[in-house]
């Protein structure tokens, strides 16, 4: 379980979150959700050790990842999908998944990885030895999630997956993401605006307004909450 206690953070003299408290659980689905700016992508930076916080403390199973460099994290089970769907264009599928094994030195490991990457994604194997910038947008977050699959995660963070992405391809990647979590049970934490979709496969959700959690519950509780006109727009 990952849990997060009275986390503030920013950027330099601007304070972003202002005591954050939250937990994603194992084996569950857990989707922060709120307008833009209001600290969601921040709270990523911090969990995976990209932004230093000034208060408050991180624990994955119990243990606090607090000063932690990035790669350290990820080897604690932690990897990021980050925004804007970052492959390396010019390289090829094949090459840009081997860059998400950075952190495994067992060349075994990382090929079994690969070959369980293709076995999960077959349209990623097909197009192994394409550049990665020729992929569809669907296909280019795939592949994002394909590279994250590649450090052997215990938690995925998803930050925005349907960003930039038509409706069909959203509903697609969402697909993948219940599949990461069934089949391969791997607990996820995403971020995102679509919050239709979010709160299709959510076990739990959090609503953050200006660096704070301002609701939280089922999926189903959420819908049901009057004020979330207020704060999602819905
Ligand atoms: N590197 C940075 N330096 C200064 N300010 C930043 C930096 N990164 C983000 N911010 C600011 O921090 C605030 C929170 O940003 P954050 O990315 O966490 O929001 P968000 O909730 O993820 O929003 P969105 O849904 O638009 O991605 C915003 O006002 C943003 O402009």
């Amino acid at each position: 379980m990952l849990k997060l206690t009275n986390i503030t953070a920013g950027y330099g003299k601007l304070q972003i979150l202002n005591g954050i408290t939250f937990q994603a659980k194992e084996n569950q689905i857990t989707v922060i959700l709120g307008s833009n700016g209001c600290g969601k992508s921040t709270t990523l930076k911090v969990i995976t050790g990209l932004l230093k916080p000034s208060g408050g403390t991180v624990e994955f199973n119990g243990i606090s990842t607090g000063g932690k460099r990035p790669q350290e994290i990820v080897r604690s089970g932690i990897t990021y999908v980050t925004q804007n769907k970052d492959v390396f264009p010019s390289m090829t599928v094949e090459e840009n998944l081997l860059l998400g094994a950075y952190t495994i030195s067992d060349k075994r490991t990382v090929s079994r990885n690969m070959t369980e990457v293709f076995d999960f994604l077959p349209r990623l194997k097909e197009r192994m030895n394409s550049p990665s910038g020729l992929l569809s947008g669907g296909e280019q977050q795939m592949l994002s999630i394909g590279r994250g699959l590649m450090s052997s995660p215990k938690m995925l963070i998803l930050d925005e997956p349907s960003a930039a992405l038509s409706p069909k391809i959203s509903q697609e990647i969402y697909a993948l993401i219940q599949r990461l979590h069934t089949e391969k049970g791997i607990s996820i934490l995403l971020v995102d605006q679509n919050v239709k979709l979010a709160l299709e496969v959510a076990d739990y959700v959090y609503v953050f307004s200006e660096g704070h959690v301002v609701m939280s519950g089922t999926a189903k509780e959420l819908r049901e909450w009057e004020l979330k006109a207020f704060y999602l727009g819905m």
